[in-house]
């Protein structure tokens, strides 16, 4: 947790926007997210919000409390991004990651990992693959459809009309009728076995029977027409999907009708997480300081949604024994830390991490808010997010680290990049890339307000996060999106 006082710097950006939401409740809290917030006279100015301060738009030379001077000149300091853990706050800043590095660091460890522990493809029940990548590829257990099959309700009918027809009812199901003769017909359900001998099937809307009782086409009829014939989608033994294709609702669909009842797949990386501090409530109302958890709720399901499996999730308050028993005992593919990763004396992520020899492959991301984020490697096959305390720079940790990560472990394919033109302006920060909360809104994003790295009332009402390249995107102007993961598939769809 963060001890009272002991941060003069704070990034100021948070603190303007905790007036602007004071001054909103004040006006009964009527905004809707696009809103525009009426500003305040603020007596500090944060990156992101330049526009009640033109002046201070574009302006790389202004000192920004959470900058070092290094970072302000734009020097590469990143060196070797290999390094462990007791590193100074102050040389973390320096050593910071640009955002689109840190992403491709975190795909690239996945990737070392997943070489190095030869994860096993699983056999998964179909109704627990759902998310998965196959590990195989999908061939044809049998020929689809795999009897003659009629496709319309009607008759089955043999050779040129009118034809006789047969007294025995009609044929449903999968029961297996004689032969036809030609000038005989038989009704027929959709989806029944034809009767061997069959030309063609007649809709009912297309025939009529006479008084005799003989049934005439009402239009010509094409030799095979509405018959689906053994074997059209595919034959025994087909190729049907490549191996790392998704499991969609559709791959569920396609496996059970080509006869699987289980899938090849790639395992679900293991994720455990374990929430740091000991300010935080589980339930009730924050009070005498004390706040609610509001990572520990939110951080499963999301891991989920990114293809893990979350075994456990841990409270350990500030107690540096119980996180190093923690990170030593873990059998997690990948250990999520919450809070602790900042340099106060309570933050015990990096000594413990050092204690224990991890390599920091990412100390430190050039994006706001999040910024001090950490990617470690605890052994060959095992890492460490560490995210932030603050709610929505821990929700940028996930979103910039252990999404590559988790996708590259569960052999996701990475989803296809994607710019709208925002619809307001958003204004970046002057060094680092910003994410800030958008809803999508026709062919624009619109940015969200509440994006103060402690608030989760933009993200909340979030589909995606534009990613702002330092110096802002002006109102427009095209942005990158990533999208939330229950955006565009439904909270049914991605979090089961
Ligand atoms: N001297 C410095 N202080 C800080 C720096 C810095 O560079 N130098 N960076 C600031 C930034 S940016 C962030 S972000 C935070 C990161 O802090 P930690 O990861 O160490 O997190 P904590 O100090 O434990 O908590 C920060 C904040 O978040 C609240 N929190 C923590 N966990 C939760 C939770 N599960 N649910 C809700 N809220 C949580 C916690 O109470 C604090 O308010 O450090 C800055 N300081
Ligand atoms: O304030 Mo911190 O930018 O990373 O949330």
């Amino acid at each position: 947790m963060t001890p009272r006082g002991t941060r003069a710097d704070e990034d100021a950006e948070d603190l303007d926007v905790e007036e602007v939401l004071a001054l909103v409740n004040e006006d009964n809290g009527h905004h809707t997210p696009g809103d525009h917030v009426p500003a305040p006279t603020p007596h500090t100015t944060g990156p992101d919000q330049p526009d009640r301060h033109p002046s201070n738009r574009h302006t790389p030379d202004r000192q920004q409390p959470d900058q070092p001077t290094s970072d302000r000149h734009g020097t590469d300091r990143r060196g070797a991004d290999r390094h462990t853990a007791d590193r100074s706050t102050s040389d973390r800043h320096h050593k910071a990651t640009p955002w689109s590095e840190a992403r491709e660091l975190a795909a690239r460890a996945a990737l070392a990992a997943t070489r190095a522990a030869g994860r096993a493809p699983v056999s998964v029940p179909l109704d627990a693959a759902l998310g998965l990548a196959l590990a195989a590829p999908l061939t044809a257990l049998t020929d689809l459809p795999s009897f003659d099959t009629s496709a319309m309700d009607g008759w089955a009918i043999a050779g040129p009309g009118p034809w006789d027809v047969r007294e025995e009812g009609v044929l449903a199901g999968h029961a297996e009728a004689e032969p036809l003769t030609d000038g005989e017909a038989v009704r027929i359900a959709t989806g029944a076995r034809v009767p061997p001998d069959t030309t063609a099937v007649l809709r009912s809307e297309h025939g009529r029977t006479d008084t005799k009782g003989q049934l005439h086409a009402t239009r010509e009829v094409q030799p095979g027409q509405d018959i689906r014939a053994r074997g059209q989608e595919c034959r025994i033994g087909d190729h049907l999907l490549a191996m790392g294709t998704l499991v969609t609702p559709a791959v569920l669909g396609l496996a059970a009708a080509a006869g699987y009842d289980t899938l090849t797949a790639v395992p679900r990386p293991r994720v455990e997480v374990l929430v740091l501090g000991d300010e935080l409530l589980t339930k009730g109302l924050p009070h005498d300081g004390l706040i609610r958890d509001a990572l520990g709720p939110m951080l499963p399901p999301w891991l989920r949604a990114l293809g893990a499996e979350v075994t456990a999730v841990r409270r350990l308050g500030d107690d540096a024994k119980a996180l190093h028993k923690a990170l030593t005992t873990s059998r997690a593919d990948l250990v999520v830390t919450t809070g602790g990763t900042a340099a106060g004396p309570v933050d015990h992520v990096h000594p413990t991490l050092h204690r224990i020899g991890a390599e920091l492959l990412v100390d430190g991301v050039k994006v706001r808010p999040g910024h001090p984020m950490l990617l470690a490697r605890l052994k060959e096959h095992q890492h460490l997010v560490g995210l932030p305390g603050n709610p929505l720079a821990a929700v940028s940790g996930l979103l910039t680290l252990a999404e590559p990560l988790l996708r590259t472990l569960a052999a996701r394919p990475a989803p296809e990049p994607y710019t709208l033109p925002l619809k307001d302006a958003a204004h970046g920060h002057p060094y680092d890339t910003r994410l800030i909360p958008v809803v999508l809104r026709g062919d624009h994003a619109v940015p969200l307000h509440y994006h103060g790295p402690a608030m989760l009332r933009g993200m909340a009402a979030a589909d995606a996060v534009a990613v702002v390249p330092p110096g802002g995107v002006r109102a427009g102007q095209e942005a990158e999106l990533l999208d939330l993961p229950w955006a565009l598939a439904g909270i049914e769809v991605c979090f089961t």
